[in-house]
């Protein structure tokens, strides 16, 4: 099984007993192949809508943009018919952007059917940064917010990300990770149990949501 085919089920599944099904993805490095694999499944695609789970303040039009990502590798093939629910708006910053954003969300189809995760090498999931004043409330399940703004110390650009509440309101959380230093960040995050400082960890350490753990290392 890989990440795509096990995506491509649970789409199946939700478009054979709902009207419209939800696929939030995260961005960066990682997720382009299962993207490129998913955009070929044969779904109705146009019954799915597709979200972030987190974007970098950057014009869409630029390499780093999570939705740059989305369109140039999932957004073709069969799955070009799918709706695309962008993060980022005409806002100057993430801070200032959130109340769209919070509107965009509530777009898509809750509880999403699927949550695809990266993980950094410091243990950020979606835009929940370990390094970041913000990340401390975005990670309060009590809160109702739904986005949040981060402005992460260690890695480039102004985020706006998914809080963990709205990303545990999934049905499925897929996790994708590659590389010697991922599956590291993965341990000392599970044996930390902290996700102040992994915040990945507030993920791996949930019962929930079921939770499929895909690892390239
Ligand atoms: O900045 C981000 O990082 C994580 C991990 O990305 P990767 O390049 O190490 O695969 C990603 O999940 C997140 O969506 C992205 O904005």
């Amino acid at each position: 099984m890989t990440a795509a085919s096990v995506v491509a089920g649970i789409l199946a599944q939700a478009l054979d007993t709902r009207p419209l099904a939800s696929l939030i993805v995260s961005g960066g490095r990682s997720p382009a192949r299962f993207m490129e694999s998913l955009s070929t499944a044969a779904l109705d695609w146009s019954r799915v809508v597709i979200g972030l789970a987190d974007e970098r303040w950057v014009d869409p039009a630029c390499a780093a943009s999570n939705e740059h990502l989305v369109r140039t590798h999932l957004l073709r093939n069969a799955a070009a018919r799918a709706r695309f629910v962008p993060l980022k708006n005409a806002s100057r910053s993430a801070a200032a952007g959130v109340g769209f954003a919070e509107r965009a969300i509530a777009e898509i189809p809750r509880p999403f059917d699927a949550v695809v995760l990266g993980v950094g090498e410091d243990g950020h999931t979606a835009s929940l940064f370990p390094c970041a004043l913000e990340t401390a409330r975005a990670l309060d399940p009590k809160r109702p917010a739904n986005v949040a703004a981060i402005n992460p110390e260690t890695a480039p650009h102004e985020r706006m990300t998914l809080t963990l509440g709205a990303l545990l309101d999934s049905r499925q959380l897929i996790i994708i990770a590659s590389g010697e230093k991922k599956r590291e960040v993965l341990e000392r995050a599970a044996a930390s149990g902290d996700p102040l400082c992994f915040p990945i960890a507030a993920v791996l350490l949930q019962d929930a949501v079921p939770t499929h753990l895909f690892c390239d290392f």
